[in-house]
C-alpha cells in the first residue's frame, strides 16, 4: 500500500490540508477561509477555536476527496503563519482569548519605549525590536489580564504560536511542544544556543513554565489521541513555520540557496548553512528546518506589499478585473513611460524599515495607461525583492546563484522575467504549486522513512522552467537607480510628514 503524508498548513487567511504521495504529487486537498478580526486600528485577531475546527473541518475534506484509508497516512507534517501567539488550557487546549496575529501593531508603543534594548535583543534573536514577533503580544496580553499571570506560572495556562496550538489539539492535549523554525519568530530563543533565554522571558514578563519544548523540525512531536476525524496514533513529525517550510519544500537545504514566495506580501530566505549570521545590512536572522539536532539558519527579509498591489488594482483602481490580467496588460506598456511605484501602503519593510511610508507613483504623464501602471505595480514587488538580495549578498559576500519562487504571483510569467531581469539571476518557480505544504510533507516523511534523505528530495522536485536575465547589466543598474531615487523620495516624504504632525500634536 502507497504511503500518505498529510499536510496541514494553517495561513494567515485560510486553513488547508493536503494529501501528498510517496513521489510527493497531491493526492487531495481542501481549504477553508479563515474570520479576520479587526477590533481597533492596527489590532488583528484570530480565534483559535475557530482555526482548530477548520482545521478538522480540511483534514475530514482532504481524507474524503483522496478516498484513501487513515492507515496510509504514514505521518502529519504541519506548517503555519509564523508569529501570531495563542494561549491556552493546559488541561483542555481550550483557547483563552483571541489569537494575536503577526500583522497585529498594538505593540509599537512598547517598542518604541523599549528602542535602547534594540541591540542586545537584535544580537540574542537576530530580530528587530518590532511588534512583528511574538514576545511583545505575549506580554500584552499577560498585563492586561492579572489573573493569567499565577496561571502561566503554574503552567495551567500554556501558550505557543500555531503549530503548537494545533499539536495540543491533535494529540489531546499531551503534546506541548513546537519546533525551532517556529520558536526562533517568538524572540524569546537565544538563536545560537537554541534554548529558551531566560533574560528575554523576565524582559518581556514571560513565565518561562508556559513555553511549549523545542524539536528541531523533523522529529516525533506526538500522536492523533481522541480525535473524531482521524484514528488513535498517527504520528506528528514535521513542523516548521509557513516560510522555512517552503525554503525545504523548495529543495534550499543548504547555505547559499535562496527562495523568495510572493502572496499578499513577498518573503525571501536564503540559507546560511550552520551559522547564525546578524545581518549589517536590516535583514532578520532566523533558525530554518532541521532535520536533526544539527543548527542551520536563514537570512530573512519581508515585502509587506506584493500580491496586494495587485489586489489594489483590481478592486481599488479597477484597472483590471483578475490578478492574472496584469501579465498580458504589463506586456503593453509603454517603455518610454518609466513610471515607478513604491507600494508601501503599510509601511515599508526590510531592508529600509519606515513603518510610516506610504505608496507613491512617479513619472505619471498625460500619456500614462493603466498598461504603465500595471507594469510599475509588478516591478515594483521586483524592485524591492531585488534589494533584499542586494542586502544578503552584501551580509554573505556572495551572491546567490538562482532565486526559486512560489506563491500567487509566481503564475505570471511577465512578472518573472522582470524579477530575473532587474536581479541579473535565472529565475526558478516551482514545480509544486504547494511549496509551503510539500516542506511540512518532505519533514515529516523523511523522520518516519517515506523518504531516505535530502538527495532523494531532491531528485523528486525536478527542474522546472528557469527564466533568465535579458536586460543589461548598465539598464539593470540605471533602472535599480531610479527605483531607490523613489525609495528615498518617500522616505524623505514619510519622515518631514511625520515631524509635521507632530509639531501639530504639540501644539506649535
Ligand atoms: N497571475 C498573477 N499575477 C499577479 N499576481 C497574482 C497572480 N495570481 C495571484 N496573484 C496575487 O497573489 C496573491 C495570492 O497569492 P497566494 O500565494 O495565494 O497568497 P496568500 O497565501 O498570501 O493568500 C494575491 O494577492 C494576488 O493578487
Ligand atoms: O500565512 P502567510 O502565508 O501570509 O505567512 C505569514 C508569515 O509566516 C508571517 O511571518
Amino acid at each position: 500500500m502507497m504511503p500518505y503524508v498529510l499536510a496541514i498548513d494553517q495561513g494567515t487567511t485560510s486553513t488547508r490540508a493536503i494529501l501528498f504521495d510517496a513521489r510527493g504529487a497531491v493526492v487531495a486537498s481542501a481549504a477553508q477561509e479563515l474570520t479576520q478580526y479587526f477590533p481597533q486600528p492596527g489590532w488583528v485577531e484570530h480565534d483559535a477555536e475557530e482555526i482548530w475546527a477548520a482545521t478538522a473541518s480540511v483534514v475530514a475534506g482532504t481524507l474524503a476527496r483522496a478516498n484513501c484509508s487513515p492507515q496510509q497516512i504514514a505521518s502529519i507534517g504541519v506548517t503555519n503563519q509564523r508569529e501570531t501567539v495563542v494561549i491556552w488550557e493546559r488541561a483542555t487546549g481550550r483557547p483563552v482569548g483571541r489569537a494575536i496575529v503577526w500583522q497585529d501593531r498594538r505593540t509599537t508603543e512598547f517598542c518604541r519605549r523599549h528602542a535602547a534594548d534594540q541591540p542586545w535583543i537584535r544580537e540574542r534573536t537576530g530580530l528587530v525590536l518590532d511588534p512583528y514577533f511574538s514576545a511583545t503580544k505575549l506580554q500584552w496580553r499577560l498585563s492586561q489580564d492579572p489573573a493569567l499571570l499565577p496561571l502561566a506560572e503554574r503552567g495551567e495556562i500554556v501558550a505557543g504560536t500555531i503549530d503548537s496550538y494545533l499539536i495540543a489539539r491533535l494529540t489531546g492535549s499531551v503534546s506541548h511542544v513546537t519546533d525551532y523554525t517556529n520558536a526562533s519568530r517568538t524572540m524569546l530563543l537565544d538563536l545560537r544556543r537554541l534554548e529558551w533565554d531566560p533574560e528575554l522571558a523576565a524582559f518581556f514578563g514571560v513565565p518561562l513554565a508556559m513555553l511549549p519544548k523545542c524539536l528541531p523540525s523533523a522529529a516525533d512531536f506526538g500522536v492523533t489521541h481522541g480525535l473524531s476525524f482521524l484514528p488513535d496514533g498517527i504520528t506528528i513529525s514535521g513542523v516548521a513555520g509557513d516560510q522555512q517550510a517552503a525554503l525545504f519544500g523548495q529543495g534550499a537545504f543548504t547555505a547559499g540557496e535562496a527562495k523568495c514566495t510572493y502572496g499578499t506580501g513577498a518573503f525571501f530566505l536564503v540559507h546560511t548553512g550552520s551559522r547564525a549570521i546578524v545581518s549589517q545590512n536590516q535583514l532578520i536572522s532566523t533558525v530554518a528546518a532541521m532535520t536533526d539536532s544539527t543548527p542551520q539558519y536563514a537570512l530573512e527579509g519581508s515585502v509587506f506589499v506584493a500580491g496586494s498591489a495587485v489586489q489594489w488594482l483590481r478592486d481599488g483602481l479597477r484597472i483590471i478585473s483578475e490578478a492574472s490580467a496584469t501579465e498580458e496588460l504589463a506586456a503593453q506598456s509603454n517603455p518610454q513611460e518609466p513610471v515607478i511605484f513604491v507600494p508601501g501602503f503599510v509601511g515599508l519593510g526590510a531592508p529600509y524599515w519606515v513603518p510610516e511610508a506610504r505608496g507613491a507613483i512617479f513619472g505619471l504623464t498625460r500619456g500614462t495607461q493603466p498598461a504603465d501602471l500595471a507594469r510599475a505595480a509588478l516591478e515594483g514587488v521586483a524592485f524591492q525583492v531585488a534589494d533584499l538580495i542586494d542586502a544578503a549578498s552584501h551580509d554573505l559576500n556572495a551572491t546567490p546563484l538562482d532565486l526559486r519562487v512560489d506563491g500567487g504571483m509566481a503564475n505570471n510569467r511577465w512578472f518573472l522575467q522582470a524579477q530575473s531581469d532587474l536581479l541579473g539571476l535565472p529565475v526558478r518557480p516551482a514545480l509544486c504549486a504547494e511549496s509551503t505544504a510539500l516542506g511540512a510533507a518532505f519533514l515529516a516523511g523523511l523522520r518516519v522513512g517515506v523518504w531516505k534523505n535530502l538527495d532523494e528530495l531532491r531528485a523528486q522536485l525536478g527542474q522546472s522552467q528557469q527564466f533568465s536575465p535579458a536586460m543589461s547589466p548598465s539598464d539593470r543598474q540605471r533602472r535599480l537607480r531610479t527605483w531607490r531615487r523613489a525609495v528615498r523620495a518617500v522616505m524623505v516624504f514619510a519622515k518631514e510628514t511625520e515631524s509635521d504632525s507632530s509639531l501639530i500634536d504639540d501644539g506649535n
